[in-house]
């Protein structure tokens, strides 16, 4: 009978990483201790008598744990040891080949790269896929015509599950800061996810593996079991707007219950804004910290509730800090909120924008409409700088819905009217005063107040944690521009802090005006 195999966490070894004082075997003993389910012996340059040592001596390993062991390319060693089967390139002995020699028994894995190779492998009777390369490493560069990024490998794992039943991971330079993100980002649209991933220098080069698989198994369950998108994947809820707003109201309750315990909101964003931020933020219960150096993100991020990044006037001596503290908001599962602020004045911000929703992913884009034809590649919405003008989208429901879906993420879209999308449920928001848009700014603060809220419900409630956030803003500025001492933009900046500060959840619950878009 063919082995049980358990793709959650695939070990791909490389002898090159292993350090003197350390075997292979050794490495690979401590990486199932810390939660691998599944090893590939890859040999690239061993001769076959080395190699076929080498993979007893870790089939003595995995036979103890009972871990499956795999052979790269070689079904002369896996005969030779009676591995647990092969795993296979598209350069390598066909599949066809290799199970006519290795007989049903035999586990089977081939890497591909495209819908059409895993369309192939599955004729072929793969017993499962590893698609790739999902991000570029040393040692596998994707091939040019590739699809690149988790959205290139959802692709081809949306097809291979058109095709009939499958089994995949992904691979390529996937590891414990990424790892959430590539499984969310690449559940097919039915919310369908890989069974895991595998990952080489993540283990291989880490000073202590078990640590390493520890926390890669755990990212690996995080998005199996917590992370929004995985009860996107059961529960897809067409949400009424009477229940959203209850929610809503509930998340703004919460965060300014919590005496002495405010959310603390770590921003990377604009110049402009700054300092209105950090003040909008405190006023609605948050506590704002600015830091944008790259060496203290690692420190800080064990603290930090949620993040905002926001390009605004970004510099290219700005970028490692916020790939840093992208990166550690990621290991510890901190909501990440984007502001794509001008996004499509220049190849620069774009191919940044793009980058980060590649490489980290988001948990909320907070947008303009001009910001929102950009990410989706349409010219029916324009921007002048950092203002979008026009009549806006003929459908802005359909346009955020889709943005929403594509990303995998809540989409809040401002202007006159709001709109705020988790792909399933669509909302419009008429909340907000014209004032919001003579002040420069107040898009800005909304993605702060979206990252103040959302922390509480994070990867439960999202929509309503981003809504929460929206309409804070928007209540603040109704109320602010409309009291007694308001005589224009200069006067009305002021007050809107202060209607921040006395808002209440009654007073958004009894204001709101959301409907269903
Ligand atoms: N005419 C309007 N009526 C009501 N609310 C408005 C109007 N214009 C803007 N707003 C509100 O102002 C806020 C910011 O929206 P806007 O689309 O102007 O953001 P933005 O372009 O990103 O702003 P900025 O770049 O200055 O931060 C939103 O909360 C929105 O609801
Ligand atoms: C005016 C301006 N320019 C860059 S960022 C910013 C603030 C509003 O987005």
């Amino acid at each position: 009978m063919k082995p049980d195999f358990n793709l959650t966490l695939y070990l791909v070894t490389d002898s090159g990483m292993v350090p003197a004082d350390k075997t292979l075997a050794q490495i690979v003993d401590e990486a199932i201790q810390g939660g691998v389910t599944i090893v590939q012996l890859r040999e690239k340059t061993a001769d076959t008598g080395a190699f076929i040592a080498l993979a007893r001596s870790l089939q003595k390993v995995t036979k103890n744990y009972g871990v499956p062991l795999l052979i790269n390319d070689r079904i002369d060693v896996a005969l030779a040891i009676d591995a647990d089967g092969v795993h296979i390139g598209q350069d390598d002995m066909s599949l066809v080949e290799a199970r006519r020699i290795l007989g049903p028994n035999k586990i089977i894995g081939m890497s591909v790269q495209t819908a059409a190779e895993a369309e192939a492998a599955m004729c072929d009777g793969a017993d499962y896929l590893g698609i790739g390369v999902c991000f570029d490493t040393e040692t596998k560069q994707i091939s040019t015509d590739a699809l690149r990024g988790p959205a290139g490998v959802r692709q081809v794992w949306e097809h291979a599950l058109e095709v009939g039943p499958v089994r995949a991971v992904t691979i390529g330079g996937v590891n414990e800061y990424n790892a959430v993100h590539v499984l969310d980002y690449t559940r097919s649209a039915k919310g369908v996810p890989l069974e895991g991933v595998a990952v080489v220098s993540a283990i291989m080069a880490a000073e202590d593996p078990c640590a390493a698989a520890k926390v890669l198994r755990s990212q690996v369950s995080f998005a199996m079991e917590r992370s929004w998108a995985s009860k996107q994947a059961t529960a897809y809820v067409d949400r009424s707007a009477a229940s959203v707003c209850q929610a809503a109201a509930g998340v703004v309750a919460r965060v300014r219950a919590t005496d002495g315990a405010r959310p603390l909101v770590q921003h990377m964003t604009n110049a402009v804004v700054m300092n209105d931020c950090a003040n909008a933020c405190l006023a609605l219960g948050g506590s704002p910290i600015m830091a944008p150096a790259a060496e203290e993100q690692a420190d800080l991020a064990r603290n930090v509730s949620a993040l905002v990044v926001n390009i605004g006037t970004l510099t290219s001596a700005q970028i490692p800090g916020i790939r840093a503290a992208m990166r550690c908001a990621r290991l510890y599962n901190t909501p990440i909120v984007l502001d794509p602020v001008g996004m499509g004045i220049s190849t620069f911000r774009k191919s940044f924008v793009y980058e980060i929703l590649r490489d980290y992913g988001v948990h909320v884009i907070k947008a303009n409409a001009g910001e929102v034809a950009s990410l989706l590649g349409s010219d029916e919405v324009s921007m002048q700088g950092v203002d979008s003008i026009g009549a806006g989208f003929s459908d802005p429901a359909a346009a955020v819905s889709a943005l929403s879906r594509r990303h995998r993420c809540i989409v809040v879209m401002t202007g006159r009217a709001d709109y705020v999308s988790d792909g399933t449920s669509t909302f419009a928001v008429r909340n907000g005063h014209p004032m919001q848009a003579c002040i420069s700014g107040s898009g800005c603060m909304v993605g702060t107040a979206v990252a103040t809220f959302i922390q509480t419900v994070a990867h439960e409630d999202p929509l309503a944690g981003a809504l929460a956030g929206l309409v804070a803003v928007n209540v603040a500025a109704e109320h602010a521009a409309v009291s007694a001492d308001v005589r224009g933009p200069g006067t009305f900046r002021p007050a809107f802090i202060d209607e921040m500060h006395r808002l209440s959840d009654d007073i958004l619950l009894s204001e709101m005006r959301v409907e269903r878009a």
